[in-house]
């Protein structure tokens, strides 16, 4: 039985950078249609490759703007990778940024309809895990108010109660719980835990190195869209802890 749910097999991704400024949307066509606007090529992630099996968890470390959120969006298949393929057996569940998947106007009732629209669900099944999705968030007071007007950990809250309604065969979760409270991270832990347990894979991105260590077996540290080192959480961990120290210690 192949148990590789997720292959990533030498994936490059690429940004095209506008690399003059431009002041206005006209300025924009007129160059884009008289070919005359330069481009300038970014690698947010190179050659990167590692597989991860049925079951297992992986954080995926790194500084600011190495190319953790790219990667996540690629094997969630929202970017075409340029060069590269991912292969995904499963599906997934993702959560990543804050508020995709939202209407910031609508409330937070009608944006659990519209989420689980565009997580797959029917109407039917959103209906029938309504109350569990407002009792995870504990934002009972709250169903008939604006998303836009709650802060980023509620959002954080509603996303996660909403992604997590599903046993998905892989969980893809982005920096979200750095914003909700100690006790609602807590309890996010806890349901992540309680969803590896029933066979659930995890992709996890954290700057908090202390969750990854908890809750990862394997981890993957990018640096500069490079992929630095992937192997058991503790090793990729500690290298990459080290680089940071160092850094750290220069200035
Ligand atoms: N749509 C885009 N167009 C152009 N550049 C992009 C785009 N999305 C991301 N980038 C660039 O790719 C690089 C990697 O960004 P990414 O969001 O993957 O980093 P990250 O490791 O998740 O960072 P952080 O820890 O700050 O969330 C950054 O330099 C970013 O500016």
């Amino acid at each position: 039985m192949n148990d590789v749910v997720v292959d990533v097999r030498n994936v490059t991704i690429r940004f095209n950078l506008a690399s003059e400024k431009i002041d206005n949307l006209k300025e924009y066509v007129i160059k884009v249609l008289k070919r005359e606007l330069l481009f300038q090529e970014f690698l947010a992630v190179k050659d990167a490759s590692f597989q991860i099996r049925r079951g297992e968890a992986w954080g995926l470390v790194g500084s600011n703007g190495s190319g953790k959120s790219t990667l996540l969006k690629a094997i969630c298949g929202i970017l075409k990778p340029y060069k590269g393929e991912i292969i995904v057996n499963g599906v997934i569940s993702p959560l990543l940024e804050l508020g995709a998947g939202f209407d910031q106007n609508l409330t937070a009732r009608e944006n659990i309809f519209l989420n689980g629209t565009v997580l797959g669900h029917s109407m039917d099944y959103m209906h029938k895990h309504f109350d569990e999705i407002v009792e995870f968030s504990e934002l009972q007071d709250f169903l008939d108010s604006p998303i836009k007007n709650f802060s980023s950990g509620m959002r954080a809250r509603l996303g996660f109660a909403i992604a997590t309604i599903v046993r998905p065969d892989i969980l893809i979760v982005d920096e979200i719980l750095a914003v909700g409270d100690y006790a609602f991270q807590q309890k996010c832990l806890k349901r992540m835990d309680e969803m590896m347990s029933g066979g659930t894979t995890l992709i996890f991105v954290s700057h908090s190195i202390d969750q990854v260590r908890e809750l990862c077996d394997h981890a993957v540290w990018i640096n500069k869209g490079d992929i630095m080192q992937v192997g058991p959480v503790d090793e990729v961990c500690d290298a990459y802890m080290e680089s940071m120290e160092k850094k750290v210690a220069k200035k």
